[in-house]
């Protein structure tokens, strides 16, 4: 069993709806994210996944996220654009592009800053 990971970031824009203190102004942040994905076997090349296909799947769900205002995305009208979804935002759209073949999206990390984030897997 392999858990195979890629790390990226992006800024955006955001404030969330009913939040009782500063948060519901708006203001910024630099989001990191880690991709985790599992593969039970190896391909002849002896990878999971290769880094530049998880790399360039992950940087085209990321790009619909980085430098725009959050709150604007439709997928975020419903739900607050707090890290938590964006979690889910990034897992339910690497999901969607993974290909399904050797290897399944395990989990996603998001962190606001250095010191505090969460891990999502999936529903
Ligand atoms: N579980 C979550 N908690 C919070 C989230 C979130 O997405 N998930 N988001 C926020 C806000 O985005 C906020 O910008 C960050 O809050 P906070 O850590 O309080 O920011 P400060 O810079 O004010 O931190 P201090 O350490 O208090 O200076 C809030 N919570
Ligand atoms: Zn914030």
């Amino acid at each position: 069993m392999y858990d195979i990971f890629i790390k990226t970031h992006f800024a955006g824009a955001h404030h969330l709806r009913d939040y009782p203190g500063d948060c519901e102004k708006p203001h910024g942040h630099n989001w990191k994210v880690e991709v985790m994905v599992r593969a039970a076997e190896l391909d002849n090349c002896g990878m999971g996944i290769d880094f530049k296909i998880l790399k360039r799947i992950v940087k085209e769900v990321i790009d619909k996220l980085d430098h725009h205002d959050l709150n604007t995305l439709p997928w975020f009208q419903e739900k607050n654009p707090s890290s938590e979804h964006i979690a889910e935002f990034i897992f339910e759209g690497v999901s969607d592009l993974l290909p399904d073949d050797n290897c399944s999206l395990q989990r996603v990390m998001v962190m606001e800053t250095d010191s505090q984030g969460l891990y999502y897997y999936g529903k």
